[in-house]
């Protein structure tokens, strides 16, 4: 059963076109990767689905349900949260509040019953904070909720954006490059996370990576992007051995695929 159905997505910046026509259907609780050389329009991709940018034209559904139109925060409440490729933390707050902020979406709580203390929102907040140390526990950073998350280590950022994705109890998760500056240790951690959390959570993963070997251990699907178009799909036996797809990383001079 699909659950993320994207139609003919296209962005053009003026007279560049980042995505042209990429169609894709996410089968519930897949793990699904998009990759391609630099600059093939991944991230833009990325943005299209999570509301940054609006698609030039196009559709997105989340079960069945259009959501290209709507902005960020309303595309994080139907279902659909990410982490950057560019880490994006709340470098000054702890570990912890970074959690919580990710919770927001689900809160009741208004300004009125923040104001005035109310017991309904003391018990709010209690359970977020129960919550939040939970899947702090999840990704490994218990131990550090009161640490700023400035002073996390690269790998351990990266898993708390993870946390701070998962706070938004998501039904699609993009993870945007999760394995970037990662040492071989915390690539392995991480794609043992991925695996796990894909189950524990009822999760559907869509990443964006280079790490090829991650790539090929990790994903049921391949979309391989290329100049903005869709130029191969397939699981990833069939992509390994794609000539297509090893002439666009060979002409990038980038990784090879294997
Ligand atoms: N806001 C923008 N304005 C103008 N051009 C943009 C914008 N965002 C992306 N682009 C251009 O769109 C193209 C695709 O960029 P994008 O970042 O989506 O590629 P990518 O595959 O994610 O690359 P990388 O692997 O290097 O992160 C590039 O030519 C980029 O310069």
């Amino acid at each position: 059963m699909s659950i993320l159905e994207v139609r003919n997505l296209t962005k053009k910046f003026g007279g560049l076109i980042a995505n042209q026509d990429v169609s894709m259907t996410v089968e519930k609780n897949s793990i699904t990767a998009v990759i391609g050389p630099n600059g093939a329009g991944k991230t833009t991709f990325f943005n299209m689905i999570t509301g940054v940018y609006q698609p030039t034209s196009g559709a997105i559904l989340l079960e069945n349900e259009k959501i290209n139109g709507l902005k960020p925060h309303e595309v994080s409440k139907k279902g659909i949260s990410r982490t950057f490729q560019n880490i994006r933390l709340f470098n000054e707050m702890s570990v912890i509040e970074n959690v919580l902020v990710g919770m927001h979406t689900h809160l009741k709580a208004g300004l009125i019953g923040i104001l005035f203390n109310l017991p309904a929102i003391r018990r709010e907040e209690k359970s977020s904070e129960k919550k939040a140390y939970q899947l702090l526990e999840y990704v490994g950073l218990a131990h550090l909720l009161n640490e700023k998350a400035c002073n996390l280590s690269y790998g351990a950022q990266r898993r708390l954006e993870i946390a701070r994705a998962l706070a938004a109890q998501p039904k699609v998760i993009l993870l945007d490059e999760p394995a970037a500056g990662m040492n071989p240790k915390e690539t392995n951690d991480l794609t043992q996370l991925v695996k796990r959390m894909r189950h524990e959570f009822n999760l559907t993963v869509i990443l964006i990576e280079h790490d090829m070997k991650l790539v090929m251990e990790i994903s049921e699907y391949i979309i391989v992007l290329d100049h903005g178009e869709k130029i191969a799909e397939g699981k990833p036996e069939n992509i390994r051995n794609n000539p297509k797809v090893i002439e666009a990383y060979l002409g990038s001079g980038a990784v090879h695929v294997g």
